[in-house]
């Protein structure tokens, strides 16, 4: 029997009595007997990219000194968190002057495609007391910069329709997104012409290539094309650490990297204009 939710007109899994939030509960999900079809993308999306040629601008990176049991920790953090009852959840929605962020599906950005995930995103600023030499360099070629962590929940997609993606693909528009994936996996590159999973391991940090970085280097490192796949029987939880620039620096790639034979590749732009676009246009959430 088909489940009478996704009859509803504007979004399938419905809105809030006062018809402002989207309603994307786990709860709900796996009584659905079909796949609402804002979440289906089409055969090109799951399967393609562009012709050009693709460095995949990802890393994965262990011995970075971050104590397992910190991770763990924030880890249950985000259970406590997404485990709310959902009208706590909402709360949360975004606020012009609140730096927390809850989202469900990311409705508030796309009414078609959408990712079958809840995400919270929040703010900190530039921790001056940092060791790290990737805080450095961006503080030096910024200024100081301005890091927004996110986590993700993806609940499990228990009918198998093989159209929906936790994300879709897209390059992130950040300076570098550092990410933690469970064990659950699903993160998949886009890497000589195929996707490619990403493995799970406990102690290993993905740091992908964002647009914002890919234009400071003049298109020496390339962006990466990335997805991230849902699983049918359990739900995936990630962290995310997006490092930005400053909203009114100017991104512009040092001199010595553009000469006559390899001229600018993109124009200056500063965070601030560049952020929003990609929001709009791609399914991402820096
Ligand atoms: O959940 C993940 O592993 C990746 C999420 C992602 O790509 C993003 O938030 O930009
Ligand atoms: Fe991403």
């Amino acid at each position: 029997m088909k489940s009478s939710v996704a009859t509803l007109t504007h979004f399938p899994l419905g809105r809030d009595k006062n018809g402002l939030a989207t309603i994307f509960d786990k709860a709900v999900l796996k009584n659905l007997a079909d796949i609402p079809k804002e979440f289906e993308w089409s055969s090109e999306e799951l399967v393609q990219s562009s012709q050009e040629e693709l460095h995949h601008g990802l890393f994965q990176v262990i011995n970075h000194g971050v104590d397992l049991d910190l991770i763990k920790a924030a880890y249950e953090e985000i259970s406590t968190v997404f485990n709310l009852p959902m009208s706590k959840k909402l709360t949360a929605q975004k606020k012009p002057d609140s730096l927390v962020e809850y989202a469900g599906a990311r409705e508030d950005r796309f009414t078609s495609k959408l990712p079958w995930k809840e995400t919270l995103a929040f703010q900190n600023d530039y921790n001056k007391d940092s060791k790290s030499q990737v805080v450095d360099f961006f503080n030096t070629a910024f200024g100081v910069e301005l890091q927004h962590p996110g986590c993700n929940l993806y609940p499990a997609c228990t009918v198998d329709n093989n159209l929906t993606l936790g994300t879709g693909p897209h390059r992130d528009p950040t300076g570098l997104t550092f990410l933690y994936q469970d064990q659950v996996g699903g993160l998949e590159v886009f890497v000589d012409n195929k996707w490619k999973a990403l493995s799970y391991s406990p102690d290993q940090f993905i740091v992908n290539v964002g647009n914002t970085f890919m234009a400071l280097t003049n298109g020496r490192y390339k962006s990466c094309l990335h997805r991230v796949l849902v699983n049918k029987e359990m739900e995936r939880k990630s962290m995310a650490l997006f490092v930005n620039p400053r909203g009114g620096k100017i991104v512009s790639p040092p001199q010595n990297l553009f000469s006559k034979e390899e001229p600018r590749k993109y124009p200056d732009f500063t965070w601030k204009e560049f952020r929003y676009f990609p929001q709009k246009y791609q399914k991402t959430d820096c």
